[in-house]
């Protein structure tokens, strides 16, 4: 499937906006697109002069000198959702031992149910076979929403970027997770722990996990509660209500206080979509 005109629209204002040719390449390798959707957006994007000698490596190394920069973690604490906190329709349910908010309603039912078919794959039949049943620690099954797959995506990325105030550019694809009765994700933090092979395998390369923005898509009929272990906080699933929070705290380091579990569902199955933010990425880690 070729990449969608939006999309080049897209990479065309982000190359207006300064962005340098590898810049937007990562952008919308991180955002799912494969290699020769890339390379036609840009072919399509960029003016052919400016293409032919910014795709040049070494232009293309210059040009990425300023990506991957660690963020600030002083103004992470600080985004935009935490600043407008006060007058919004965001509800701050803790901001000293842990940063956790929720959005009532952050997207429609309509919203919530297009997610839930593609997670159900029922888009795409073939898809199911990517999902994993996973470990003894998460047993729901997970999949990546990839914009190519599901171009609706897009605009739901987009409207979280700006609530949280930080780029996509500096976050995971949206995952999709789908629990029935019994599926839990026992506690975890969503940092990767320092010190593990996970950290040395996604952290050092793609960055600490900072804020995690997941979204309930549906209510089960009964459990599959959000349990935050060390506030003693559990917060019920609410179609289209969003919750999100701070793994790190202000120096940089993962806050311990933000393990949580997804506690088992009972009846009923459970939808969720979540978007990771990282401390490394392309562009501005900031949109506001
Ligand atoms: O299902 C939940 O409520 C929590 C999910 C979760 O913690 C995660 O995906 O990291
Ligand atoms: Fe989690």
């Amino acid at each position: 499937m070729a990449i969608s005109e939006e999309r080049v629209k897209w990479t065309r204002s982000e190359l207006k906006g300064g962005a340098t040719i590898e810049e937007t390449r990562r952008a919308l390798e991180e955002q799912g697109f494969t290699a020769k959707d890339v390379k036609y957006a840009l072919k399509k994007a960029a003016p052919r002069a400016d293409y032919k000698k910014l795709a040049k490596p070494e232009a293309a190394q210059a040009g990425s000198k300023s990506s991957y920069l660690h963020a600030d973690y002083r103004a992470l604490a600080e985004p935009k959702l935490v600043r407008d906190a006060g007058n919004s329709n965001v509800t701050t349910l803790f901001e000293d031992e842990l940063q956790l908010y929720a959005i009532r309603n952050f997207l429609s039912a309509r919203q919530c149910e297009q997610l839930v078919n593609a997670i159900k794959g029922d888009a795409h039949p073939s898809k199911v076979d990517s999902y994993d049943q996973q470990s003894d620690m998460r047993s729901s099954r997970t999949c990546s929403l990839r914009i190519h797959e599901h171009p609706f995506v897009g605009s739901i990325n987009t409207a979280i970027a700006n609530t949280l105030g930080l780029s996509n550019t500096w976050a995971e694809v949206t995952q999709g997770q789908w629990y029935e009765p019994g599926q839990q994700y026992k506690p975890h933090p969503d940092y990767f722990v320092p010190g593990t092979a996970e950290y040395d395998r996604f952290a050092k390369t793609g960055g600490q996990r900072t804020w995690t923005f997941m979204i309930y898509l549906n209510q089960p009929e009964a459990g599959g509660g959000t349990h935050f272990l060390k506030v003693d906080e559990t917060i019920l699933p609410e179609q289209g209500m969003a919750i999100c929070w701070n793994n790190l705290l202000r120096s940089g380091a993962p806050n311990p206080n933000t393990v949580h579990a997804g506690l088992p569902v009972e009846a009923g199955s459970k939808f969720i979509i979540t978007k990771w933010f990282r401390d490394r990425g392309t562009g501005q880690p900031f949109t506001a």
